[in-house]
């Protein structure tokens, strides 16, 4: 094609009128000297009005001051500038519908402000607005799936309890907060007693059943907003409890313990009742006391374990192992 016929001469104004962002060209007093459809549209203010005014005196009390801020910067100092929907959610009294009223919400848009020098008008600033509002409602699902994935990695997906990963989290969190500050923290396992005997005498899905009435009564246990419960593997439950000393710990797990047998579910091949029971395990950072969270996690599992060989649906305490403070 011929360089002239690439002119469009007087469709230019047709197609600026044609493209899906607001134009706005004001001269070095920031007068308006080309005002698009789009920008018609979503201003209601038409190009008659607005063209060889002051940008401020069009758009009046409802321009931000980041804005004006902006325009005299890019006139005084030819630097271009962007103002995202990010950080200036609405510079504009743009509305995705007009006639605009006062009380409907304002488009979000991001701006682009080009220095440019233009016969005949000399220096002057191209404003460019594009229509944020698909890209943030696309954010916010983007947003609310990355939520609900987080909750669904963060919880146990048979009993809603916190997951493993939670608590392998939540743990290293907690335990280098208190030693940090010097304050206590404890551990309880729980482990139902017999659950295999459970699974084989009741079936699978009266197991499944049974470990979810387990979690709701130990969860009715624990007030404080700050103790986690988590399913910690299989028929295996842990409490993290923050600013918890070793008494408090266990009166907990005994309150958890009875909370279970409480439940009341017939185990008829439990060797040591005709109910269901669990085990507890604790062991307590004291405060000011120095040691690594593999000890303390350690120390609750050695309680567990004593708790079970002492003839299991009993609570067991163990101390972890001191260590040195890194130098
Ligand atoms: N129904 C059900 N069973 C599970 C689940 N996860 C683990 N188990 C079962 O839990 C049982 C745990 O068995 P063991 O580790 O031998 O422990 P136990 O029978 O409780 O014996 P003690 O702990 O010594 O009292 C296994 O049979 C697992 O199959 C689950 O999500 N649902």
């Amino acid at each position: 094609m011929e360089p002239e016929k690439l002119d469009g001469g007087a469709s230019w104004p047709l197609i600026l009128d044609a493209v899906e962002l607001g134009l706005v060209l004001v001269d070095a007093d920031a007068r308006v000297l080309l005002w698009n459809a789009w920008l018609a549209r979503h201003s209601g203010v038409s190009a008659q009005t607005a063209r060889g005014q002051p940008l401020a005196g069009v758009f009046g009390a409802g321009l931000s001051a980041s804005f004006l801020t902006a325009l005299s910067n890019t006139l005084r100092y030819r630097l271009p500038v962007v103002l995202s929907n990010v950080l200036h959610f609405c510079p504009l009294p743009l509305y995705a519908q007009t006639p605009a009223d006062a009380a409907a919400a304002r488009m979000p848009h991001a701006i682009t402000m080009t220095p440019l020098v233009l016969p005949p008008w000399g220096a002057c600033c191209l404003i460019q607005i594009t229509d944020s509002s698909r890209a943030i409602s696309r954010e916010k699902v983007l947003q609310r799936q990355s939520e609900r994935l987080n909750r669904e990695v963060m919880t146990d997906s048979l009993t809603r309890a916190f997951s493993r990963g939670f608590f392998d989290h939540f743990y290293q969190q907690e335990f280098a907060r208190a030693q940090r500050k010097g304050t206590k923290l404890s551990l309880i396992m729980i482990d139902v007693d017999y659950f295999k005997d459970y699974n084989d005498a009741y079936g699978h899905p009266a197991g499944d059943k049974v470990l979810i009435a387990v979690v709701q009564a130990l969860q009715a246990v624990l007030l404080r907003s700050t103790d986690k419960l988590a399913r910690y593997g299989g028929e295996e439950f842990a409490v993290i409890l923050p600013d918890c000393g070793e008494h408090k710990a266990l009166a907990i797990a005994e309150l958890l313990r009875t909370a279970v047998l409480a439940l009341n579910l017939p185990h008829r091949k439990s060797a040591i009742s005709n109910q269901l029971t669990v085990s507890l395990g604790t062991s307590t950072l004291k405060a000011g006391q120095t040691s690594s969270a593999q000890a303390l996690l350690d120390a609750a599992d050695q309680a567990l374990y004593a708790a079970k060989n002492q003839g299991r649906n009993c609570v067991q305490s163990r101390s972890p192992q001191t260590v040195a403070a890194p130098a």
